[in-house]
């Protein structure tokens, strides 16, 4: 049996205790079966800012950025901004001192918008279109990450020297994730192979190239990544060709980036990603591997996005309907797969909690479902819920600061949610709700 079979027959105390490690750490039990977050009842805000909404946390965030900055004092942490970027979240991770990694001109319009240091900016992308460098030269980013042949020329032919680069490239390590996200391994659209040499050719054509400064190597293995040893191997491999490019070109690369894709919890139960343990062990490997081939310790550089943001978010639905079909309880919420996609993208699992009421009646497994046309809009599948759960009722869903508002869509005309930041009592709308109006502006007739 599962923890999530076996949640539903477990008593609230134990059920809850289990609960606690995915949920913001601000959360508190409030009156009546309401949940304070940030200081305000969840049902207050749902009343304020309607639903489905977008919650994030901003204390959590900020405590994030923190705790790996404490963890990893001597590394540069750049926020990976395709897993939440609205001005105000980049305003927060400005203030805590990260940098930031964008992967696109509209991410990087967003960061310029508020005056995010160009220096402390890098931009990513398999396949970055000439607008996309052109923005990135236009307001200086401190480094673009190269990722393919054809953008080596078009980047030297557009920058001028001295452009600092990164050279990314695939190691061949398995970050034991989901396929759709795993991003280390041979075969796929990412950077430059290392295995096959494509990686050393690469630095080959950018050392030729005038406008070009190469500073350092990337790699990202993949997302929700929890094993650390994943890592480290990744991390080893990069110096091993790092000493391989100073034995052929006598190259001393400043810079090593390792990527993000640190594993959140996303159910009870979920083991936590060992920060500790990932800065000790990355340390030790990179010392050591640079000690053995007799080359300079580069400056770490990590990118995490879902770790900073996931666990700061909670998303508000509405319940609309609830259907008993012959085999299961179908709870049909005034959201879906248009704000949240990853169950259909990845499998992904979630916990849901009824907020804003006591329930009269124990709990069973329901399946809770969007309002979308497809049989698989489903939000969280054998998810325990009360007996007596109906329409107009509140349900909570924890970690969906990450992948949720980015990968949200407008399917089926259905406006997208608002963002609300919420901290010390006080809620600030960051995004506002898509309005048909929104959606009409568009359609030109
Ligand atoms: C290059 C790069 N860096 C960082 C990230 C952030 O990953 P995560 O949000 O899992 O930390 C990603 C996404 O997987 C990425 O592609
Ligand atoms: N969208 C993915 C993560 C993608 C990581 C970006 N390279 C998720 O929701 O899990």
């Amino acid at each position: 049996m599962t923890l999530a079979e076996l949640l539903p027959t477990l008593g609230d105390s134990l059920r809850g205790k289990l609960e606690a490690g995915i949920w913001p750490r601000s959360v508190r039990h409030g009156h009546d079966g309401d949940l304070m977050f940030g200081g305000l009842p969840l049902s207050q805000l749902a009343a304020r800012f309607g639903t489905p909404a977008y919650l994030l946390d901003e204390a959590e965030v900020r405590r994030r950025c923190q705790e790996y900055r404490r963890a990893l004092h001597e590394v540069e942490i750049a926020y990976a901004g395709k897993s939440m970027t609205c001005r105000g979240v980049l305003r927060w991770i400005a203030e805590e001192g990260l940098s930031l990694d964008v992967c696109s001109a509209g991410e990087l319009a967003v960061a310029r918008s508020i005056g995010f240091p160009a220096e402390r900016i890098l931009l990513h992308g398999n396949a970055k279109t000439p607008e996309d460098l052109k923005a990135a030269i236009g307001y200086g980013v401190g480094r673009v990450v190269l990722d393919s042949l054809d953008e080596i020329e078009q980047l030297g032919a557009l920058a001028r020297y001295p452009q600092q680069v990164l050279v990314r490239v695939t190691p061949g390590v398995d970050g034991h994730t989901h396929k759709a996200i795993a991003t280390g391994v041979e075969d796929q659209k990412f950077g430059f192979s290392l295995a096959s040499g494509a990686a050393e050719e690469a630095v080959r054509r950018v050392l030729a190239q005038p406008s070009l400064k190469l500073v350092g190597l990337h790699c990202h293995i993949g997302s929700q990544v929890s094993r650390v040893t994943s890592f480290e191997e990744a991390a080893r491999r990069m110096v091993g060709l790092m000493a391989r490019l100073h034995a052929e070109h006598g190259l001393v690369l400043p810079q090593l980036d390792l990527g993000g894709g640190h594993a959140v919890p996303y159910l009870p139960g979920d083991p936590d990603f060992d920060l500790a343990g990932f800065a000790q062990r990355i340390r030790c490997a990179v010392n050591y591997e640079c000690a053995a081939h007799r080359i300079p310790v580069p400056r770490l550089t990590i990118e995490p996005g879902r770790s900073v943001v996931a666990p700061a978010g909670v998303t508000l639905y509405r319940v609309v309907t609830v259907k008993h079909g012959p085999s299961r309880t179908f709870v049909a919420v005034d959201g879906g797969m248009s704000d949240n996609p990853r169950p259909s993208l990845y499998g992904a699992r979630y916990a849901v909690r009824l907020v804003g009421r006591r329930a009269a009646k124990g709990m069973r497994a329901v399946t809770v479902v969007g309002r979308h046309c497809e049989a698989g809009d489903v939000l969280a599948q054998d998810v325990p819920l009360p007996e007596d759960v109906h329409a107009g009722d509140l349900l909570a869903v924890p970690c969906t600061g990450a992948y949720h508002h980015s990968l949200a869509s407008n399917y089926n005309m259905v406006g997208r949610p608002p963002v609300v930041s919420v901290c010390d009592g006080v809620a600030r709308l960051l995004v506002r709700r898509e309005t048909e109006e929104d959606l009409l502006a568009r359609d030109l007739g």
